[in-house]
């Protein structure tokens, strides 16, 4: 779907809730391939931001284009199927229910192919299931497969989530805090794939929100910097992640430095 080579495309997007202004006049552009991370403090608008671009929120005005369909005109299901979320909160995937009912990691990665919470054995073939094995196995952890999700350590979950994400082989990936909860070594692993899936399937667009620029892939190609429900910059990475426009964004003096292709940022303290 969507012949274009734009992912996501958003002009003038504002979204409102009573009493409330949660995006404000948001323009934005996703290249087909680009891999993004949208950076910003605590209640900036990340979330809404992300909510949009999944078509799981329409804006209150402006337009929004998602895999060139445009929100309000397309069928939301469908478009959905092409985009796969990781969300922050469980509210799209009852994990609770997954954990209850035992599903393996392998079973939870199944589910993402009919996007339910339950699996539903009869729409799940040899070559579903050989798809998750592989997803499961491009994510290093084929060795989880049969390990109940409720025993999965963090770190792993993070990972399965992404595998199951991805069934539907997705044409824009969006993960929203995947990093939350983990340790280093969780972290650098998820890190690592993260990179690894960008290296290995050049047609597939990212948008990472994340808090810490530690947790940025280092095939990360742009960055949209988001405060108070506004756009601070947006571009590729090399102009948009700099000292000056994070200490702007979160407001404090910040030093960033670059090791490896990956970013790192502290308070500057004054020279001493
Ligand atoms: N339905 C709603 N009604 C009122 N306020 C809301 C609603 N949804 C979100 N908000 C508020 O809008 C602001 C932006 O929320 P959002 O979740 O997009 O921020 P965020 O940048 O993802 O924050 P965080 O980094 O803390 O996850 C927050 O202050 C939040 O409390």
């Amino acid at each position: 779907m969507g012949q274009d080579r734009t992912a996501v495309e958003m002009a003038g997007v504002t979204v409102r809730v009573v009493g409330r202004t949660l995006l404000d006049a948001v323009d934005w552009r996703v290249g087909h391939g680009e891999h993004w991370v949208v950076l910003g403090p605590n209640g900036a608008g990340k979330t809404t931001l992300l909510s949009v671009a999944a078509a799981m929120r329409h804006p209150s005005s402006g337009s929004a284009s998602v895999l060139g369909h445009r929100l309000g005109r397309v069928d939301l299901r469908e478009l959905r199927r092409h985009i796969g979320l990781v969300a922050a909160t469980r509210r799209l995937v009852d994990e609770e229910l997954m954990e209850a009912e035992g599903l393996t990691a392998q079973t939870v990665v199944l589910t993402g192919h009919t996007g339910s919470s339950a699996p539903l054995w009869d729409r799940y073939g040899p070559g579903e299931r050989e798809r998750a094995a592989a997803l499961l196995a491009d994510l290093g952890c084929k060795d989880l497969a049969d390990r109940p999700f409720a025993v999965c350590s963090q770190g792993e979950r993070g990972r399965v989530r992404i595998a199951r994400a991805l069934m539907p082989d997705p044409a824009l990936l969006l993960l929203d805090e995947p990093f939350a909860g983990l340790d280093l070594p969780g972290r650098e692993d998820l890190v690592t794939a993260i990179e690894e899936l960008a290296a290995g399937r050049p047609a597939l667009t990212t948008v990472l929100v994340t808090h810490h620029l530690e947790e940025v892939p280092a095939t990360t190609t742009h960055a949209l910097l988001v405060r108070d429900a506004r756009v601070l910059a947006a571009g590729p990475v090399a102009t948009v992640l700099t000292g000056p426009n994070l200490s702007e964004c979160f407001g404090r003096p910040l030093a960033l430095d670059r090791a490896d292709g990956r970013w790192y940022a502290r308070a500057s303290r004054p020279a001493g």
